[in-house]
């Protein structure tokens, strides 16, 4: 499926947080969202996860309005692991996980066998096979996440909107993790800080700025010295990684401009 966000606008509080944001996440790919804290990364990804109701512009689906479709029709097709996620009750890893299938049955619907087969393959797949029992409450913040992205898996949805997905992850399952959402083939949409891991994981990389896209392009076409001095004030040096041949950012020094707005 493909996603394309065209011309949206978000204000809030009597200020423009996103304005004229075009991007499009071709069928199968995975796409990068970077940029500064507070350049607009989340506010877009709330529109495409549909929490969030843009001022103007649209997010479609295969050409298709979000906004236009159900609730349930939406939650079928669009799974996000998000920094908005509330797990407030005792429910037990796998029982979060089995949440993820709810926009797949009506409310008296019990689980099958299938949703049980689905729900015990994602959470081997993000290695919380061990977890499966335990409450969610009681997890560590990188097992948390672990269980919260098998969630968005066993939602088996056609693209996935995922904000910061290696936020607490030590550096194998932030590996693991990235790794596993190539592999699924899904349409994806992915906020991350990390540029190196941005430039592993991404085809295609979008830079936000105070709203804004002020660069997109192939890892290559974007992380360069110029754009990260610019967007991000820091000096860095690219160079080529020896297996994937990815471009990777050596950072040597935030520039002392002041970037306080
Ligand atoms: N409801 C709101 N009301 C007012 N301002 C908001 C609201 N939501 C977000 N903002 C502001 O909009 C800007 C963009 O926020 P957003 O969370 O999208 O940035 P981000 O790029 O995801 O940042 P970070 O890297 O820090 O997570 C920030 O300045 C934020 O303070």
């Amino acid at each position: 499926m493909e996603l394309r966000v065209e011309n949206l606008a978000v204000s809030a509080a009597g200020r423009t947080l996103v304005a004229g944001l075009r991007l499009a996440v071709p069928s199968g790919t995975v796409v990068g969202l970077v940029g500064p804290n507070g350049s607009g990364k989340s506010t877009t990804l709330r529109c495409v996860y549909r929490v969030l109701r843009p001022s103007a512009g649209s997010v479609l689906l295969d050409g298709a309005d979000l906004w236009r479709l159900s609730a349930k029709d939406s939650a079928r097709s669009v799974a996000a692991l998000t920094q908005d996620h509330h797990v407030e009750f005792d429910f037990t890893a796998a029982e979060v996980v089995a949440m993820g299938r709810s926009p797949h049955k009506s409310m008296l619907d019990r689980d099958t066998e299938a949703d049980r087969e689905i729900c015990a393959g994602v959470l081997r797949q993000v290695g919380a096979a061990h977890l499966a029992e335990r409450s969610f409450l009681t997890l560590s913040g990188g097992e948390r996440q672990r269980v919260l992205a098998a969630r968005a898996l066993a939602q088996r949805p056609k693209v996935l909107v995922l904000d910061e997905p290696t936020n607490h992850l030590d550096i194998r399952h932030q590996l693991e993790l990235l790794a596993l959402i190539r592999e699924t083939g899904v349409t994806t949409l992915v906020a991350l800080h990390d540029l190196n891991l941005a430039a592993t994981t991404c085809d295609r990389i979008y830079v936000l700025d105070e709203g804004r896209v002020v660069a997109s392009g192939t890892p290559h076409e974007v992380l360069t010295p110029e754009l990260v001095a610019e967007v991000f004030g820091v000096h860095a040096h690219v160079v080529t990684h020896p297996d994937s041949g990815a471009p990777q950012l050596i950072y040597a020094h935030a520039l002392t401009t002041d970037r306080t707005r």
